[in-house]
């Protein structure tokens, strides 16, 4: 059976995205933006398949059978640094659902708590300097080590430090264990997903300059106040059904192929061709879709056995196929295990501590849901990457974690754990391997009706929600230029610059 989406007029561009996560969800807000945000002249119907009941994907939420509580796979945090995720979730009007914090509290085990906060009026990157100054369990002797290295970071272009891991430029720069590991380690990990021994210096420096160094607040930290299953899989989907997305849930494509004969960007120039039913797409429901353009926003898994599946005929396609497929099946897939602790009290008066010497690596207390209040009060402990507990058994690790927040909040010394769940994704994100980086898919591919979008697409970030915004915006970019009459103006790019630095900044960091 084959399936007429939406019966649209001669003029309207049928467009499929595959996935509805992050990176779907950002293509299909910016395919329907208003005139005003893009001089958009074609219309197009829009229609998300999504292989799960209900859109965001990696970024969503779980139902507690015991408790009954709502809570996140993983806890979920942007950095003020993320510009298209911020005006992602502002062009839906959903800004109001994630909290903003300029303070971050660390914890170490030698000195308690200590307050990072960027200097309010000293220019970016001076700001820094008290922040760094405020973490009570460095010496003077490791800060000016740090600040060194950080000099250094500053001084040296991304494009030269592609082939390098961070551990091994770290150690070129006399960065020492200890330095490392109340330092670098924890804000490279939490990051990055994965030991800076694994870990591109390239993507390293995007986190420490982009993150840190070069604007005031682009070290802010966003949390959501709502599950992200609200957010993403209720509150963007109605916003979008308003600007007249179709979404089909447990629709698993099966495979994509060319409609008719292979079109490529080989072939003559779209204007002078009928782009109309480009391709068919076979669905776990035995119907086939046709579509004008199709956006593949699926994992990085996924999307390898949909590529490899393609019929292609002409070689430069081919060889792209083979290309996509071989680097996406190198992806060395990273884990991040989320806590989930439902306590008889809150544990601390901050909703987040950065946790450095210890197991857990960052602990979110959200307080007593008031809809579930025997529930308890919430906390989940984050650890990303392998870690030397990976092996061990969930209460084990559950004992080692508690044991370590007692320490570090003696006053919550007698809190008892009412209930818990250990909540592992093995492949939470991919490793940002200096290999991966150098052979990173594009959204650009060969054949002229499909484009890639996805975290793992070529955007200089790592498996981030704002690396997947900008790769769902770049796909649709695409799919926007594809049919762009060269008599209108010319279609703006819906991704953003990063935070625009001042005079001091720009004249320290080379890019
Ligand atoms: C535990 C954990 C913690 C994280 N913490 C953070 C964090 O704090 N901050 C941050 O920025 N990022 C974080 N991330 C990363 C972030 O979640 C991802 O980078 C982002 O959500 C990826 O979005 P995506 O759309 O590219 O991919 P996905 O979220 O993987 O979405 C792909 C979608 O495609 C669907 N799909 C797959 N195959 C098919 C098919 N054949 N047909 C139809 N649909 C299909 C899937 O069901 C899915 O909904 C974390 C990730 C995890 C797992």
């Amino acid at each position: 059976m084959t399936k007429d989406l939406s019966s649209p007029s001669a003029d309207r561009k049928r467009i499929v995205i595959v996935g509805g996560g992050i990176a779907g969800l950002a293509a299909a807000m910016a395919l329907t933006a208003s005139e005003r945000r893009t001089s958009q002249s074609t219309e197009f119907d829009v229609t998300v398949l999504e292989s799960r009941k209900t859109a965001g994907g990696r970024a969503g939420s779980f139902v507690d059978p015991s408790s009954g509580a709502t809570a996140d796979y993983c806890q979920h945090v942007a950095m003020g640094c993320c510009t298209n995720f911020i005006d992602l979730i502002d062009d839906a009007g959903l800004a109001d659902q994630f909290s903003r914090d300029e303070e971050l509290q660390f914890y170490h085990p030698s000195t308690g708590l200590s307050s990072f906060r960027a200097h309010s009026t000293l220019p970016p990157p001076l700001h820094l300097n008290s922040a760094l100054s405020g973490l009570a369990y460095l010496s003077s002797t490791q800060k000016l080590r740090i600040r060194t290295g950080l000099w250094s970071l500053m001084r040296t272009r991304t494009a030269k430090l592609a082939n390098t891991t961070a551990a091994q430029w770290l150690a070129a720069h006399h960065q020492d264990d200890v330095v490392r590991s109340r330092f670098w380690d924890p804000i490279l990990v939490s990051a990055l997903g994965d030991l800076p021994e694994r870990v591109s210096m390239a993507s390293a420096r995007k986190v420490i300059i982009d993150g840190f160094a070069g604007a005031r607040t682009a070290s802010n930290v966003l949390v959501p106040r709502s599950s992200l299953s609200t957010i993403f899989g209720q509150q963007m989907i109605s916003v979008l059904k308003q600007r007249g997305v179709t979404f089909r849930f447990s629709t698993s494509v099966r495979s994509i192929q060319p409609l008719s004969t292979e079109r490529t960007s080989l072939s003559p120039s779209p204007r002078h061709r009928d782009l109309r039913r480009s391709t068919t797409i076979e669905t776990s429901h035995d119907e086939t879709i046709d579509a004008d353009q199709v956006i593949l926003a699926t994992s990085w898994r996924s999307a390898s056995r949909l590529i490899r599946s393609l019929e292609v005929e002409e070689e430069i396609t081919k060889a792209w196929q083979t290309r996509t497929v071989d680097a996406l099946d190198s992806i060395s897939p990273s884990p991040i295990t989320g806590l989930h602790l439902w306590l008889d009290r809150n544990l601390t008066r901050h909703p987040h501590i950065v946790m450095v010497g210890t197991t857990a690596h960052w602990l979110f207390q959200h307080g007593v849901d008031h809809q579930n209040a025997s529930a308890g009060y919430y906390h989940q402990v984050v650890i990303s990457g392998r870690h030397e507990w990976s092996d061990a058994s969930k209460e084990q690790l559950i004992e080692r974690v508690m044991d370590e927040l007692r320490i570090a909040f003696p006053e919550s010394q007698a809190a008892q754990l009412m209930h818990w769940r250990v909540v592992t994704d093995p492949a939470a994100v991919f490793s940002v391997s200096p290999e991966f980086e150098a052979q990173r898919p594009t959204t650009q591919t060969p054949i002229d009706w499909l484009h890639l979008a996805g975290d793992y697409v070529q955007t200089g970030w790592p498996a981030t929600m704002e690396g997947a915004v900008i790769s769902g915006r770049m796909a649709a970019d695409r799919v926007r230029q594809t049919y762009h009459s060269k008599n209108t103006t010319p279609v703006p790019p819906s991704v953003l610059p990063g935070l625009p630095r001042g005079m001091l900044a720009r004249w320290c960091i080379r890019d």
